[in-house]
């Protein structure tokens, strides 16, 4: 698909999942191409007088959201968000996930987990049958980066130390992201159970059960999958 077609499907997805959003309410900000769009929205409500305060799941939507004008708070102020809308690098019929193409799963997990609502914005093209085409990321603590691979290794998972132009890459916490092959796993949350219990793993890029609305652009229209 051209891109510009894939962006407009981001874009939908991002203006729908706004319409969500009320008076007074504390929004989860995601991070992402998908979440820029809805974070631009969000500030063209703000001028228009909606009254919501925001908290961002990266340094880089904090930034987006400080330029559009949305006023924001720490999750520490709040505790609990009303809804967070976030993207996602790929989802399957279940609304089972895999995030963190960007690196920002850490925060974002945390976000999903103390939001009351969840909403995933995305394209077609992350729509899969089965996750795992798309690699998923594991951010671990820079101490324990070489016998964590070394286990994932062992595990099967071909193991990759993200990089960028300027090395190696960092997350916001200023740990690392391997990226991982889960391709042969059929038993998601065992496998991430076992990721999670080696010890340096801060958090996988798998988001389970915390989806409770999919927003999905496609062509000029959006199909909304809802939680069972
Ligand atoms: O770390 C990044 C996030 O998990 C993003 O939500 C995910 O990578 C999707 O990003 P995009 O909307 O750019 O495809």
């Amino acid at each position: 698909m051209k891109i510009e077609n894939v962006n407009n499907e981001k874009k939908l997805a991002a203006l729908e999942a706004v319409k969500y959003v009320q008076n007074g309410m504390i929004v989860g900000l995601g991070t992402g191409s998908t979440s820029a769009y809805m974070i631009e929205k969000l500030g063209e409500e703000v001028s228009n007088g909606l009254d919501i305060q925001g908290v961002p799941s990266s340094e880089r939507s904090a930034a987006l959201a400080e330029e559009y004008g949305i006023p924001l708070v720490s999750l520490n102020e709040v505790v609990e968000l009303d809804i967070t809308i976030d993207g996602a690098d790929e989802f399957d019929p279940g609304l089972q996930l895999i995030k963190g193409g960007g690196g920002a799963l850490l925060r974002e997990k945390i976000l999903a987990h103390n939001s009351k609502m969840n909403i995933i914005i995305a394209d077609s093209g992350k729509a899969v049958s089965k996750l795992g085409k798309f690699k998923l990321p594991i951010e671990i603590i820079p101490f324990a980066a070489n016998s964590i691979i070394a286990e994932l290794h062992k595990m099967g998972l071909k193991p990759e130390l993200r990089k960028n132009r300027e090395g190696e890459f960092r997350t916001d916490e200023n740990n690392l992201i391997v990226d991982v092959d889960i391709w042969d796993h059929e038993d998601l949350t065992q496998l991430n159970l076992d990721l999670l219990n080696i010890p340096g793993v801060v958090e996988t890029g798998l988001f389970l059960k915390t989806t409770d609305i999919l927003i999905m652009g496609k062509d000029k229209e959006v199909v909304t999958y809802k939680s069972q």
